[in-house]
C-alpha cells in the first residue's frame, strides 16, 4: 500500500504587523476590501473603506490591539503558532501556518512544505472556523484555493469542511469550558463574531428560510449548510446538553458589529448593560466562534465588555478562554487530518 505525502496548512484570520497605525489601518484596508466582508460594489467599497471607516477605525484599533499586545506579537498569531507547534508535535506531517490577511499568505505556507518535502502529493488545509461565514470560512478558502490555482502547485488541496457540529470540537469545546462552570456563577453567554443579517439572506440556499421562517435556525433545512446562525445556534445547544447548564442560565448573543446595518441579535454588547438589571452579576462569557484568543475575546469582551457590565452594576465577569492549545483541541485536528 502506498501513503500520499501529505503537508498541513493550519489558517486563521490574521492580524497587523505591529500597533502602529500605519500597519493597523494597512490591515484594516485589506481586511474590509474583501468582498465577502463587506459586499459592496467595488467603487462604494472603496469609498466606504478607504474614505470613512479605516481613517476612523484606525486609530481606535490600533489602541484597542495595544492593550492586549505581547512581546511576541498579536495573541491571535501567538496562539496559532502555538497551535502549529502543538499539532506537530502529535503528527508526522509537516505543519505550516497561513492567515487570510497579513502574513504569512497561503502560498508562504505551501512553499513553506514543499521545501521541507518537494514530493508533497497533498495539502489538508484546515480553516480555523468552526461556523460557516462568507466572511470567514468561505474568504479563507476561497483565497487558499486561489493561491493554489495561481501558484500553479502539483499537490491536491483538500480541505476541512466547518466542524460546528463535529463530536471531537464539540467535545474539546466542552472539556475547555466545564472548569469554569465549578466556580459561582448567575448566567453564561456563548458570545460568537456578528455578520450581517444580509449575508445570513444571502447564503440561504432556498431563497426562503433564514430569517424568513419562524424558528428557521431550529426547523430543518437544507440552508443549514451555509446558515452561520444555525451553526452558532447548533453549538449552544450541544455546550448546553453535554454540560447540562439550566435553561434559564444561558443564553447566545453576537459580537462586534460594524457599522449601522442590522447583524445578528441579540447584540452582546447590548446584553452585557442589560444583564445586572436582571438580576446576573456574576456572568460567564465563552466564544466558540473563536478558537484562539485574539482582539474579540481579550479586548472586546474581557476588556470594554467586562467595564460596561461593571458599569451597569455587575460584580465580575469571567471571560472562557478560547480552546488554544487544549490537549483535546489538538488531537482533535489530528484526527481530522488521519481522517481526510
Ligand atoms: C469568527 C469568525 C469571524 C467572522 C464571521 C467575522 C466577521 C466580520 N468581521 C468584521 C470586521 C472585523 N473583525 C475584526 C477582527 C476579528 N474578526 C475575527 C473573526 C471573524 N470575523 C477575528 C478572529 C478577529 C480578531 C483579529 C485579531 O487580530 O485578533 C476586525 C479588526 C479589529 C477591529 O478593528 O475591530 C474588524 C474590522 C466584519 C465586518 C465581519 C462580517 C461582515
Ligand atoms: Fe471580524
Ligand atoms: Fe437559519
Amino acid at each position: 500500500m502506498t501513503t500520499t505525502k501529505k503537508g498541513i496548512v493550519l489558517m486563521n484570520l490574521g492580524s497587523p504587523d505591529s500597533t502602529k497605525v500605519k500597519d493597523v489601518r494597512r490591515y484594516l484596508n485589506e481586511f474590509l476590501m474583501d468582498e465577502r466582508v463587506i459586499d459592496m460594489p467595488y467603487l462604494s467599497r472603496l469609498l466606504l473603506v478607504k474614505g470613512l471607516i479605516v481613517p476612523f477605525r484606525a486609530p481606535k484599533s490600533a489602541h484597542a490591539y495595544s492593550t492586549i499586545w505581547t512581546k511576541e506579537g498579536s495573541p491571535l498569531m501567538v496562539l496559532s503558532k502555538q497551535l502549529q507547534a502543538a499539532l506537530q508535535q502529535q503528527v508526522t506531517e509537516p505543519v505550516a501556518l497561513a492567515m487570510r490577511y497579513g502574513t504569512p499568505a497561503p502560498w508562504t505556507a505551501y512553499d513553506e512544505l514543499l521545501e521541507k518535502d518537494p514530493d508533497l502529493e497533498e495539502v489538508v488545509l484546515v480553516p480555523l472556523y468552526p461556523h460557516y461565514a462568507l466572511s470567514s470560512y468561505e474568504t479563507a478558502v476561497e483565497y487558499a484555493k486561489e493561491a493554489h490555482v495561481k501558484g500553479k502547485y502539483s499537490f491536491k488541496l483538500t480541505i476541512i469542511p466547518p466542524f460546528y457540529d463535529n463530536t471531537l470540537y464539540l467535545d474539546s469545546l466542552a472539556e475547555s469550558i466545564k472548569p469554569y462552570l465549578q466556580q459561582e456563577y448567575d448566567h453564561i453567554v456563548f458570545s460568537y463574531h456578528g455578520i450581517p443579517e444580509r449575508h445570513v439572506h444571502k447564503t440561504d440556499v432556498t431563497g426562503h428560510h433564514c430569517l424568513k421562517v419562524d424558528n428557521c435556525c431550529e426547523i430543518n433545512s437544507e440552508a443549514h449548510k451555509y446558515c452561520y446562525r444555525h451553526q452558532c445556534l447548533f453549538t449552544t445547544k450541544k455546550m448546553v446538553e453535554m454540560l447540562q447548564i439550566p435553561a434559564n442560565k444561558y443564553s447566545y448573543a453576537f459580537q462586534s458589529r460594524l457599522g449601522r446595518d442590522e447583524w445578528l441579535k441579540p447584540y452582546t454588547a447590548k446584553r452585557l448593560t442589560e444583564f445586572p438589571s436582571e438580576g446576573v452579576k456574576k456572568l460567564l462569557i465563552a466564544c466558540p466562534a473563536f478558537v484562539s484568543d485574539c482582539l474579540e475575546t481579550l479586548e472586546e469582551i474581557a476588556g470594554q465588555g467586562r467595564e460596561a457590565f461593571i458599569a451597569a452594576g455587575g460584580e465580575s465577569l469571567t471571560l472562557i478562554p478560547c480552546m488554544n492549545v487544549h490537549p483535546m483541541w489538538v488531537k482533535a485536528i489530528a484526527s481530522w487530518i488521519k481522517e481526510y
